[in-house]
């Protein structure tokens, strides 16, 4: 990072004040920053950055725009700092560190660059999405690396998201014409051309420039559903506009402490046609102890991070909270991070709760909590009647196509998917994540016509065995 050295101009000076140089201001007490040509005072936004006030301060007294593009959307200074504190503009030779490119294709710190993606295979040449997967840890910074790939604790709840997978049996049909087979399938009643999504994961343009951007260009040529988050590095509208035409998008929100910035957010939201569910994330109300993430962040910051702020609500419950959601959207629900049957069954209790997402993400909250698909065991078995009420959706650890065709067979809806398409991120960018969705949807297929099945609706209990796992469930 560049220091600054230049002037500033904007409204808060007057004509005969002389600006400080802005690299002057970069102490706790004093914190000024160029973004995009304006000056900031960001000093009150210190203790409340979730990422930690030091991130910040390294960053202090200079541009850092690139820094900040490659994980916040332009958008997000608005949500969080008051017109007050833009202290004005820096003149255009004074904006040293500028992102380069238009944001699909620039530079942006971490992410993989055009070298070490055309020293790979060509993505047609990668056959499924744990290869892909290997590939991307080539090419993904270590700072990535350690956000993507941690999970919690012993990261025991992100292996059994895969394993369990492997523990449910195929029961395959003979003398069923499959010649012609489909995966068009609805999500709370939004047609969709596959039964695999991708879930909300924050700050993909870690893993390359195009970002979320990227994500939704990919999508948009299976016609699948992408759930934008709430922590996306690029805005909800840029998103949408790379997934157009044809593309079906959600909108995931965590509830920050601040609801005045939330209710801002969710004001434009709604002036974003193509979002037609909001997704509830309640599975993270306090930030999982994800050690790799941890460590490289103290590597990161001399001397060792301080605790991160987590701005995300604790004090949600179900009454108080969707009460309040309902008079900001009109928008169905769909409450992600349900990982018991009794909160399965509660949430049939909302009416604007259409939805649930089955979800410990992916390892990543709590550790030692039971994989989705043994959720949906504990659902068919205490309260199937929710599969009647509520879409459900599940996602962690789903890397073949048989893992997505078992989770339908048990009653999901919908499968998601989250570090998979930043893998494919990684490796390709957009045609990378296509790959990943490709790869995912030929196997789908491919299984289904083994199994005997026509369509993801027809397929149900009779196409799994799963013994074991429903003794668990008692
Ligand atoms: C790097 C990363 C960032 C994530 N960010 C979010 C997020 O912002 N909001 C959210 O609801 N879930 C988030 N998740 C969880 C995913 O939506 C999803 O539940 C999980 O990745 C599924 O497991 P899988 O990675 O094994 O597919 C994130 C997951 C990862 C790996």
């Amino acid at each position: 990072m560049v220091s600054l050295i230049g002037g500033v101009t904007g409204n808060h000076w007057s004509m005969d004040t002389k600006p400080a140089a802005v690299s002057q201001h970069k102490s706790q007490g004093d914190c000024w920053m160029v973004l995009h040509g304006k000056v900031y005072d960001i000093t009150s936004f210190l203790p409340k950055h979730p990422g930690g006030r030091s991130l910040l301060l390294q960053n202090a007294g200079q541009d850092a725009s690139r820094a900040f593009d490659s994980v916040h959307p332009p958008e997000i200074l608005e949500e969080h700092l008051a017109p007050e504190h833009h202290l004005g503009n820096v003149e255009p030779d004074f904006q040293s560190n500028k992102p380069e490119g238009d944001g699909m294709n620039g530079s942006v710190p971490g992410a993989s660059s055009s070298r070490e993606m055309s020293a790979l295979p060509s993505l047609s040449s990668m056959l499924s999405v744990a290869e892909i997967e290997s590939y991307a840890m080539q090419c993904l910074s270590p700072k990535a690396i350690s956000y993507y790939v941690s999970a919690s604790d012993d990261e025991i709840t992100k292996a059994e998201n895969g394993r369990i997978y492997r523990t449910i049996l195929l029961r395959p049909r003979v003398f069923v014409d499959c010649t012609e087979c489909s995966l068009e399938t609805s999500v709370l009643g939004n047609k969709v051309g596959l039964p695999i999504y991708v879930s909300p994961a924050a700050v993909a343009r870690l893993a390359h420039p195009s970002g979320e951007a990227g994500i939704a260009a990919a999508c948009a040529k299976f016609n699948a559903l992408q759930i934008i988050s709430k922590n996306a590095s690029m805005s909800p509208s840029a998103i949408v506009r790379a997934g157009k035409p044809g593309a079906v998008f959600a909108w995931q929100l965590y509830i920050l402490k601040d609801i005045a910035a939330t209710e801002k957010t969710l004001a434009q939201i709604r002036q974003i046609p193509e979002i037609k569910f909001i997704v509830l994330t309640l599975d993270a109300p306090f930030p999982g102890k994800r050690e790799a993430d941890e460590r490289f962040k103290m590597a990161e910051v001399a001397g060792g991070a301080p605790p991160q702020t987590w701005g995300t609500e604790s004090a949600l419950t179900w009454q108080k909270t969707l009460d309040w959601l309902v008079t900001q959207t009109n928008l169905p629900i769909v409450l992600k991070g349900v990982q018991t049957h009794e909160d399965a069954l509660i949430a049939t209790r909302y009416p604007a709760v259409k939805g649930i997402i089955l979800s410990n993400h992916g390892g990543r909250a709590l550790d030692t909590v039971p994989p989705p698909v043994q959720v949906l065991l504990e659902i068919r078995k205490f309260c199937p009647e929710v599969f009647a009420k509520l879409d459900i959706l599940v996602d962690g650890g789903i890397k073949r196509g048989t893992d997505v065709v078992k989770a339908l067979a048990l009653g999901a809806k919908g499968v998601g998917i989250g570090r998979a398409a930043l893998y494919g991120l990684a490796v390709g960018g957009e045609k990378g994540v296509a790959r990943v969705l490709e790869i995912l949807a030929d196997e789908t297929i491919t299984a289904m016509k083994l199994l005997g099945v026509k369509n993801p609706k027809e397929l149900g209990l009779r196409h799994v065995s799963c013994k074991p796992l429903i003794m668990c469930a008692r």
